[in-house]
């Protein structure tokens, strides 16, 4: 038995996000965001000044789905804090924007090599969906860690273009809620944005699929944002990508 898809007909194209929407590492990515703020916030102070790092409402809104830079750029920012920008040189210990994004990158590498990487099943079969059916499938997401995670989780072989940071660092490409690697990705894929369907969970990878006028932007909700994707622009909201699968 074939599944159906069930996308709007114009629909040619599916771009997806990574953490969060075809692996379960947007929690990985939340655990090490949150060891590395929290140490971070103690050493700054106490009380208020400390108060820790929310892994659901400050991973939201201010680092999920963001350039790693970016997300520690908007953390601080929200709490009113000011860094150094530092270099990507920088030790892991150094005090400075780049030197806190490379603590984190290292717990996350660390989780991953410990832990492994788990692929939502609904995904793969989704995924798998839409290959069979013709679609052209696109990876497009803001981690620097893409190709190591889609090849621990068995996915390499499925897309027929992948735009990652490393991609977009080379191309000056802006970082999701920019629609610029959304954009790239169609541009790869040789399909206008209005028959692309973007794949997000992140409320600022939802934002940059309504900023590039995708056909459709389908917010993946794993953690009760559903209301809040749809304010930031998803069209649908599903709890899993088989929601969008109907046997036939
Ligand atoms: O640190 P990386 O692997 O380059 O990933 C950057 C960002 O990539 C996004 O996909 C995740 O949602 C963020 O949590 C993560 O911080």
């Amino acid at each position: 038995m074939s599944a159906h898809l069930r996308l709007p007909a114009r629909i040619t194209a599916c771009l997806f996000d990574l953490d969060g929407v075809l692996t379960r590492t947007a929690e990985v990515h939340a655990a090490a965001w949150k060891q590395t703020f929290d140490a971070f916030l103690r050493r700054r102070g106490a009380g208020e000044l400390a108060r820790p790092f929310d892994a659901d409402r400050d991973y939201g809104e201010y680092v999920d789905g963001r350039p790693r830079v970016d997300g520690v750029r908007a953390f601080l920012d929200a709490r009113g804090i000011t860094l150094p920008e530092g270099t990507p040189e920088d030790a892991a210990s150094a005090e400075t924007v780049h030197g806190l994004a490379r603590r984190k990158n290292e717990l996350v590498r660390a989780l991953i090599a410990s832990d492994g990487v788990k692929a939502y099943e609904g995904s793969v079969r989704f995924l798998a969906a839409a290959r069979d059916a013709g679609l052209a499938c696109a990876l497009v997401t803001s981690s620097e860690n893409a190709t190591a995670v889609v090849d621990a989780a068995g996915l390499a072989h499925m897309f027929a273009a992948t735009v990652d940071s490393t991609v977009a660092h080379t191309l000056g490409l802006a970082g999701k809620p920019a629609p610029d690697v959304f954009l790239e990705a169609a541009r790869r894929l040789g399909v206008e944005p209005a028959d692309a369907a973007v794949f997000e969970d992140a409320l600022a990878g939802v934002a940059a699929g309504r900023a590039g006028a995708f056909g459709l932007v389908v917010g993946v909700d794993r953690v009760g944002r559903g209301a809040e994707l749809r304010a930031t622009g998803a069209d649908i909201v599903v709890d899993d990508l088989a929601e969008l699968l109907s046997e036939r």
